[in-house]
């Protein structure tokens, strides 16, 4: 049997370059000539989701809850409205939420003050109480994907930084101890793992040092990922509460001797940043490739038309179509008569569709058809009898493909520092640096000062204590001879 597929374009990937300028002017030209988000609401920090975007995000909030909902948690819905005697009650939650919060200014009850939801520990922990009596109302897992408020003080920026986070997926959990709490720690990390590597999105897992933490947290564990120009991005965050939010709101639980105890919480939440992160890093100057899971359409049929074989062109990219929805594609025929294949190949690779599918007279002669990936730009030749095993290969290639190459990125990204000097270095040249860390605050918080740069926190993939290395006094040079 000869080759199923022959390879008739060789690969030569769109260049990066405009991202490369300015990365958000490349941004928000994509979200709108790929008619994904529309950020010309009259609202600060509040956007529209055009139909195709709403696609997008519709298929990774069916991986957000697939991931939960197999897994133990249960999704609830809560009001959006806090009373602001609930929200003010853990103090450090407050502190860090404060200056952030949007209120209800008419409306409720004479004299009742409410907020809307920043994110809801303090509407959740009221209900928790009354929910659990005895350990085996534990361990409780419940979720929600809303819209939460966040009058945010630096600047806003479209699906990254805004005032309503309206795909905002916050867990929430209680335990009877910090042991079952950190199971649960581990469980989140693990989820949103497979919900990041679903998007093809690489990341760094650390945990944030004690002066960049959660408000109301123990401690905090961040997923970033790096963007084309260097910067970081945190796309997902796990809390360990402790009993911070329990003990302020009550919430204890019968344990089997008889005796009442706090339960232990956790939350963690992801939000629309992430699908901004997966569109901006697999992004290149003709628009972006959308990670086939996610993708709303998966292969678009392109059919090629030139005079009076219409009939005979489409009946076939008809059959190819229909062919491919049956084996579990998403696939769409732009037969639209008014514009040129040429036009329409420009317009479904900016929308980030991973595969084409050109259908000419010449393949209809054939029994064959062209694939041609939205990542490398390969072009395949592939006779019909082969049509569902080749799309699917394909579409697996260009999965791990990009998973791959955004991971490559990130890690050539990341260097090691053993002096102050390697690591000014790197860091002028874009990089994230690892350096040895006693781990003492003070010392963390002189080594910001010193390098000019903001802490991540300890690579979760080290034990808690990184110190080690003789950096371990940078902070500290009054203790040791500077450099
Ligand atoms: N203004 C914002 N716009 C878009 N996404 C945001 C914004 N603020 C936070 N996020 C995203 O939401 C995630 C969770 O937010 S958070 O503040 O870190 N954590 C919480 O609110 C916890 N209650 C867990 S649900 C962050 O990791 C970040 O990716």
């Amino acid at each position: 049997m000869t080759n199923p597929m022959q390879l008739i374009r060789a690969a030569r990937p769109h260049p990066r370059e405009k991202l490369k300028g300015n990365l958000m002017e490349w941004f928000h030209w994509l979200l709108r000539e790929a008619e994904i988000y529309d950020i010309r609401y009259p609202v600060k920090g509040a956007f529209v989701w055009r139909p195709y975007g709403m696609k997008i995000r519709r298929n990774v909030e069916a991986v957000i809850r697939e991931l939960h909902d197999s897994t133990g948690h249960q999704e609830v819905l809560f009001p959006v409205f806090i009373p602001y005697e609930f929200f003010s009650k853990e103090s450090q939650h407050i502190r860090g939420f404060e200056s952030e919060v949007f209120w209800v200014s008419k409306g409720g009850e004479a004299g009742e003050r409410l907020i809307l939801r920043p994110t809801s520990e303090t509407a959740m922990m009221p209900m928790f109480k009354l929910w659990i009596q005895d350990h085996r109302d534990l361990p409780l897992a419940v979720y929600q994907i809303v819209s939460v408020f966040r009058a945010e003080t630096k600047m806003t920026n479209p699906m990254i930084r805004v005032r309503e986070i309206s795909m905002f997926k916050e867990a929430h959990t209680a335990h009877a101890d910090r042991e079952d709490a950190e199971r649960q720690v581990r469980l989140a990390v693990d989820i949103y793992k497979k919900i990041f590597d679903k998007m093809c999105i690489p990341y760094l897992i650390s945990q944030r040092p004690e002066w960049d933490k959660f408000a109301g947290a123990v401690y905090t564990i961040a997923f970033d990922t790096i963007l084309p120009d260097g910067r970081t991005l945190q796309i997902g965050t796990v809390h360990y509460l402790g009993t911070n939010f329990s003990k302020v709101f009550e919430v204890t639980y019968l344990r089997p001797d008889g005796s009442h105890e706090y339960v232990h919480t956790t939350s963690y939440g992801i939000s629309e940043r992430s699908i901004a992160a997966m569109l901006i890093i697999h992004g290149d100057d003709a628009g972006t490739t959308i990670p086939p899971a996610l993708a709303p359409i998966q292969a678009v049929v392109v059919p090629i038309i030139y005079g009076e074989e219409r009939k005979a062109v489409m009946e076939a990219a008809s059959s190819v179509a229909e062919r491919l929805r049956a084996s579990g594609v998403r696939v769409h025929i732009d037969d639209r008569e008014d514009k040129t294949p040429g036009w329409k190949f420009y317009y479904w690779e900016l929308k980030g569709v991973p595969l084409r599918i050109e259908i000419g007279k010449r393949d209809v002669e054939q029994r064959s058809v062209v694939l041609a990936r939205r990542d490398t730009l390969e072009k395949y030749s592939v006779g019909l009898d082969e049509l569902e095993d080749a799309v699917k290969k394909l579409l697996g290639e260009i999965e791990e493909n990009l998973r791959r190459s955004a991971w490559d990125r990130l890690r050539s990204s990341v260097v090691k520092a053993e002096s102050l000097e390697e690591a000014r270095k790197a860091l002028g040249e874009g990089k994230i640096v690892e350096v040895p860390w006693s781990g003492d605050n003070d010392c963390g918080l002189k080594i910001d000062e010193l390098l000019q740069a903001d802490a991540l926190g300890i690579p979760m993939d080290a034990p808690a204590d990184v110190g080690g290395g003789d950096l371990r006094d940078l902070a500290c040079p009054d203790k040791k001879a500077s450099y």
